[in-house]
């Protein structure tokens, strides 16, 4: 069964950061996920991932200045000391708070630089981030963002994470499958998520067009999860959408899957 982890950047927004840990585990998440936790002291993260009995699925690496803009240094050539450090930084926290996927971004496509260049810089820092993780037992993610979100991000189709994934050859590098962007930019999502199951390494949800719960708009998401279930995807899905009222009162949408921890962990 598909298991569910709530994601603590975008649920809960009238609560405190550190108060959606208690939230999503009062309303039955057992897994959680979230963007960047770098702001906080990862010893109390923990205590807030042990006391309520969450397993943290998944956080991104730290994106570069984020605030002016940027998006993640991974393709970024001449940023590849920083982009070491900001994977350093990450492993501690992994280390203290034993998720098992790392989201590491690419950055946006500068055109003053070929194309080129920028995809033999991201290919060379993600495998520096996956031979530093492989002694965790971590998984790097690749995520394909769609350009009306984010315009200019460096990756914007599944199959480009999956053609990164190839070239690199290593088994903890897979792509992070995010359905609300993939229905933006490519749909067919069914057929999609059969071509790459096996490189996938985590998936996201949201409704299509307003990134809301994954019970309306265009993508017939019961279908989509129940499909999941019988392909055997055992790893976590991320509800990564801002909830319409609280996050609470919007989970009609999960009970049948409520409580389920992924095998994948
Ligand atoms: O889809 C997203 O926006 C996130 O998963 C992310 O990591 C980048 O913002
Ligand atoms: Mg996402």
């Amino acid at each position: 069964m598909p298991a569910f982890a709530a994601n603590l950047t975008m649920n809960y927004p009238e609560l405190e950061f550190l108060e959606r840990f208690d939230a999503a585990a009062r309303d039955g998440f057992k897994g959680v996920e979230f963007l960047f936790p770098y702001a906080f002291d990862r010893q109390d993260l923990k205590t807030r991932v042990r006391g309520n009995d969450l397993h943290v699925a998944l956080f991104n690496a730290p994106p570069g200045n984020w605030d002016q803009g940027e998006r993640g240094l991974a393709a970024l050539p001449g940023r590849e000391e920083e982009f070491e450090r900001t994977i350093g930084l990450a492993l501690e926290y992994s280390q203290v708070l034993g998720n098992s996927r790392l989201h590491v971004m690419a950055g946006l496509r500068d055109h003053d630089i070929p194309y080129e260049r920028q995809m033999e810089t991201y290919l060379r820092n993600i495998e520096y981030a996956a031979s530093q993780a492989k002694s965790l037992g971590l998984t790097i993610v690749l995520e394909a963002i769609n350009t009306r979100n984010m315009p200019g991000y460096f990756v914007n189709y599944q199959e480009e994470t999956k053609a990164v994934c190839d070239l690199i050859g290593v088994d903890n590098v897979k792509i992070q499958f995010d359905l609300y962007h993939a229905q933006i930019m490519q749909g067919d999502l069914v057929v999609r998520l059969e071509t790459l199951f096996e490189s996938i390494g985590h998936i996201q949800a949201a409704s299509v067009p307003d990134r809301h719960e994954p019970d309306a708009g265009e993508v017939n998401y019961p279908y989509l999860f129940k499909w999941l279930d019988r392909v055997g995807y055992r790893g976590w899905i991320g509800c990564e959408y801002n909830p319409r009222s609280t996050t609470s009162e919007g989970l009609g949408w999960l009970s049948p899957w409520l409580g389920v921890i992924a095998k994948t962990l």
